[in-house]
């Protein structure tokens, strides 16, 4: 990992998480790894003040430095309300059970009653933050946000960033508009608090963002409803977010073989100790670093790996099989790149309707200079796809000089979002070529499994590698493949997008429930790996099924049964 000094304005820590975190710690002598989710103990909103609530910790028993598990027992039940108490159900006022005009193109009965009961689990997905939050932000690691929110679901009680968008998707095809709204007006009142969207909205998560796709809402509920007042009272936001994106410890310079000086972005968390939601775990991982250097280090590339979204994945390991090797913030991504080109071409569309002619130009200029910058960077002709860029561990200097080397030539599903934009592909060569040759990588790549796409090739235990699928990376590229204007990727894209909906079915039917991810080695199967058991609910998972039901129907003579 990246050893060169860099001011971060790394964040500080807040007493109640200081103390949720060492309660954390404690509890986890008492109770044992077994089942034992640290995050949890992070959530527990408090029922009394800190002092008092740290007082009472303090003088209670312990056996060889141990609480025996009846006192910590009483002391939680005591002391706290349960995890995710301070956020309340709501029913969102533009839910009806059957929208007018939903889904026309589901003509199957049985999807069409499937697709209903994933519309109506917005329902149990939807959440106001409670008047005991705003009355004692401090007892609370839940921050206030002023309106409704969705959330992904089970032990993700809170907003995250860029599940947001395909929940703000989903939402769009549910036609509850004002929720989807609602959810942008909570993270611009993040963007207005902290200066980004942070990774969630927890106090403990201050400290990074994750992938930045708020234009990208913005732009969806522009697209569905016209409501340009919505898009001038989001606009601030999104130039303030840009600008902690494009500056700072964010920013990379790197210069291509012509002499070309090209500014890109990466991940880069402002924190440099173990997650406050996954401290015991972090702990331990760190326990083979025997100076607090080294662990400092590694605490930073563990943060700024949550910040990308990929939490965890060989993508960031120098090893694919030891976490250790996590390089992040030596990385500049494909994705993040992909993701602050469409800001760019978002607010420059923004603000020509909005007659800003001085924004609208230098966002339009921004854009073709990272489309030129992710050509020269990221764009690999041999194998016909863009690869992330890893700059050397001892490289410190101030402008990075390319070396086509360093390009990392292994397979992830990453290396085909900038297909999202085809504008990228500009200066590429012939476009029908270009699609073409993107097309025949994709299909030769061995991403495309029965059920949908894999993120790597890579079977290490991590939740971002093989055999997982998940819903965002499936819609980002089904949405590329679709939007190409070729007839075989066209229907590449339908071909993907039928295993995916067919899975999430299967593996409905089975279990009751849609996931967080998927095992995409066979028809049915859900996802595992990671260090948190897998999760239900679920916010993107919904979103997507319902995007991609809109986007393609599903006619009454297709089977929607694993096919054998
Ligand atoms: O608690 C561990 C980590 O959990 C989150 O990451 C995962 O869930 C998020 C919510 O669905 C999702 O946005 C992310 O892509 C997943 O990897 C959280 O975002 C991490 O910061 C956290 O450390």
């Amino acid at each position: 990992s990246s050893r060169c000094a860099v001011d971060d304005g790394t964040y500080s820590t807040t007493p109640l998480v200081s103390f949720l975190q060492r309660l954390q710690s404690e509890a986890l002598k008492t109770r044992g790894p077994n089942s034992f989710d640290p995050k949890l103990y992070v959530d527990l909103p408090l029922k009394k003040d800190l002092n008092l609530t740290e007082a009472a910790f303090w003088k209670l028993p312990r056996v060889n430095g141990i609480i025996p598990a009846n006192y910590l027992h009483r002391f939680l039940e005591d002391y706290f309300g349960d995890a995710g108490e301070d956020l309340v159900y709501t029913e969102p006022e533009d839910f009806v059970p059957e929208p007018e005009r939903f889904l026309p193109q589901v003509s199957n009965p049985k999807v069409r009653a499937w697709a209903l009961e994933v519309h109506s689990l917005w329902k149990n997905l939807s959440r106001r933050v409670s008047d005991n939050v705003k009355n004692h932000p401090e007892r609370h690691t839940l921050l206030p946000l002023p309106e409704p929110v969705i959330i992904p679901g089970s032990r993700f009680r809170e907003v995250y960033y860029w599940d947001s968008y395909w929940i703000v998707r989903g939402l769009l095809v549910s036609k509850m508009y004002d929720t989807a709204k609602a959810i942008v007006n909570n993270l611009v009142w993040l963007v207005d608090s902290y200066g980004h969207v942070l990774n969630g909205a927890r106090v403990y998560y201050a400290n990074r963002s994750q992938p930045p796709l708020l234009s990208s809402m913005v732009m969806e509920i522009c697209t569905r409803t016209g409501d340009l007042e919505f898009v001038r009272k989001s606009l601030p936001a999104l130039i303030k977010e840009y600008a902690f994106w494009n500056s700072g410890i964010h920013k990379v310079t790197i210069q291509d073989l012509h002499g070309n000086k090209h500014s890109l972005s990466r991940y880069y968390a402002r924190w440099n100790k173990p997650r406050p939601e996954s401290a015991t775990i972090d702990e331990e991982a760190a326990s083979k670093f025997l100076n607090d250097s080294d662990k400092e280090a590694f605490f930073r590339e563990v943060a700024s790996t949550a910040e990308t979204g990929w939490d965890f994945s060989s993508r960031w390991m120098s090893n694919s099989y030891d976490l250790s090797t996590l390089s992040t913030t030596s990385i500049i991504p494909v994705d993040l790149n992909t993701y602050l080109y469409k800001a760019e071409l978002d607010i420059a569309f923004f603000a020509q309707k909005l007659g800003d002619s001085k924004t609208y130009k230098k966002f339009l200029e921004a854009s073709n200079a990272r489309q030129f910058a992710m050509r020269s960077i990221f764009w690999n002709a041999e194998m016909n796809q863009w690869l992330d860029y890893w700059i050397r561990s001892d490289d410190c200097e101030d402008v990075h000089q390319f070396d086509a080397r360093n390009q990392n030539d292994r397979i992830f599903a990453s290396n085909f979002i900038p297909i999202w934009n085809w504008g990228l592909t500009s200066g590429l060569g012939e476009n029908s070529v270009i699609v073409e040759r993107i097309y025949e990588s994709f299909l030769k790549s061995g991403l495309l499994q029965p059920a949908g796409i894999a993120t790597s090739l890579v079977n290490n235990g991590q939740q971002w590698d093989f055999p997982n699928g998940w819903s965002p990376l499936q819609h980002i590229i089904i949405q590329g493949l679709s939007n190409s204007r070729s007839k075989a990727s066209y229907g590449l894209a339908q071909d993907i997008a039928v295993r995916w909906i067919r899975t999430n079915y299967a593996a409905y039917n089975t279990t009751g429930a849609m996931h967080e991810k998927y095992d995409v080695d066979g028809c049915g199967k859900v996802g595992g790996g990671g260090e948190y058991k897998p999760q239900t609910g679920f916010g993107w998972s919904n979103g997507v099924l319902l995007a991609l039901l809109e986007q393609f129907g599903w006619p009454s003579d297709r089977d929607i049964e694993c096919s054998s």
